[in-house]
């Protein structure tokens, strides 16, 4: 592409990279089992039954009539009827007397109404009368009524949604046992570039230690990606087709590069490009980092391996993972906030490109920029905990200016 070609809307490249993946995305269903926690559902469940599935106690007490009650506060005595522990299916209440419930078990036809145990002044589960002082006696006063919680047929997942620990525990409560989950991509990642060097080794002098490996392998199994492999490659087109077409053959599905994707003499992925089987396009998006981006399929000794060819700056590699590979590998949406920024002085943005600002998200519900907007400055990702994006159009950014800003943990 020319240097003058104009530059792509970041969301018009992001359904590129959505429409490249969307093949490659499988369904499958699961017994529901912790293992799957992290993981995100295919498609949309109902619950089987109303939670709790029937009235029952939100305390250890009696359960009684509020018709046999007087007003609150006053003191009155019950003959005990038996008990009715968690799990019984209890006769209905005789007018005029008190059974002692457990919490959790089902009212009796009759009984409106529980007293806790503590409001009992004489008497006890075991006595045969019980004197009771309660402080409300109002219909309903801890009785949990059935379908409070969940009603049958209620929509509790939907396709999208990330199995936490709370939904996979109300899934199991509604009585759903399996569920329909995206599959893990099967994906490579390679780093490119000659000075590029393995972090357990020396440093020749002018490298730079290979940190976008480790970092795209991460975030992408973060993702929901099964990263298989991850490797480093010089700039040697010959050097890269070889490790393709050894991935292609091992099963992976996608190969996610870093570098050799800008004007350099170099630039691997771009030589590689105009070999054989291999179908990239590159473009440059309108943002900063991230601009240099690459997609497109490789076919080797015929197997296709889905192609997202990142730029090499540690920042606008993981940057691109973030907002173009995340979104189209279905992991679930991060949250988006309108926040005010904390500047101690104006910075400015380049007005063509919607820019990515690292940021700390203070206690004061503001966010404050960590570091400057450069693609190497990695330590303030790092310890950042938000991104702000300063959309199109800005030049100027202002002390309280209120804008977009994308939680990270
Ligand atoms: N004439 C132009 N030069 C550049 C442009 C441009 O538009 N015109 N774009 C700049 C931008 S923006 C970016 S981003 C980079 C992208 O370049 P490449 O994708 O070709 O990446 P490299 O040149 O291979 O590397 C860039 C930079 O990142 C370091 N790097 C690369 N891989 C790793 C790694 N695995 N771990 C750590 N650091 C890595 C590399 O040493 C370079 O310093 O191009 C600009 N240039
Ligand atoms: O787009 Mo580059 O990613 O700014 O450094």
């Amino acid at each position: 592409m020319s240097a003058s070609a104009p530059r792509v809307p970041l969301v018009e490249h992001r359904a590129d990279v959505e429409a490249l993946l969307a093949p490659l995305l499988r369904t499958e269903r699961h017994r529901l089992e912790a293992g799957l926690v992290g993981r995100v559902a295919a498609a949309e469940r109902r619950a089987r039954v109303d939670v709790p599935s029937a009235d029952n106690s939100q305390m250890d007490g009696f359960a009684v009539a509020s018709t046999d009650c007087p007003a609150a506060g006053e003191e009155f005595a019950l003959p005990v009827g038996a008990p009715i522990p968690a799990g019984a299916a209890p006769s209905a209440l005789e007018a005029g007397t008190a059974r002692p419930i457990m919490t959790g078990a089902p009212l009796p036809a009759g009984a409106d109404l529980v007293i806790p145990i503590e409001e009992a002044v004489d008497g006890g589960f075991d006595a045969p009368r019980v004197t009771l002082r309660p402080l409300d006696v109002t219909p309903g006063r801890y009785v949990r009524a059935r379908g409070s919680d969940c009603r049958a047929g209620d929509t509790v997942l939907r396709a999208g949604d990330e199995l936490t620990p709370a939904r996979i525990a109300q899934l199991a409560s509604v009585g759903i046992g399996d569920v329909d989950l995206v599959e893990p991509v099967a994906t490579v990642v390679l780093s490119t570039g000659s000075e590029v060097a393995d972090p357990a080794g020396p440093l020749p002098a002018g490298d730079a230690y290979d940190a976008n490996g480790p970092g795209l392998a991460a975030a992408l199994t973060a993702a929901g990606a099964d990263v298989l492999s991850t490797d480093r490659v010089p700039d040697d087109p010959d050097a890269l087709l070889d490790l393709l077409a050894a991935y292609a053959r091992s099963g992976a599905q996608l190969v996610v590069t870093s570098g050799g994707v800008s004007e350099g003499a170099y630039e691997v992925v771009k030589l590689a490009a105009s070999r054989p089987g291999v179908d990239l396009t590159f473009c440059k998006v309108a943002m900063q980092p991230g601009g240099p981006q690459g997609l497109g399929t490789v076919t080797l000794d015929g197997h296709r391996l889905a192609w997202l060819a990142f730029p090499g700056n540690p920042v606008s590699a993981l940057l691109s993972c973030e907002l173009f590979a995340r979104p189209a590998l279905h992991a679930p949406a991060r949250p988006r906030l309108r926040l005010p920024v904390r500047l101690e002085h104006p910075e400015s943005s380049p007005p063509a490109l919607e820019q990515y600002r690292r940021a700390y998200v203070l206690a004061s519900g503001a966010v404050r920029l960590a570091g400057g907007p450069s693609s190497h400055l990695l330590g303030a990702l790092a310890t950042a905990t938000a991104l702000v994006v300063v959309p199109v159009g800005t030049d100027r950014l202002e002390d309280g200016d209120v804008l977009e800003t994308i939680l990270l943990t």
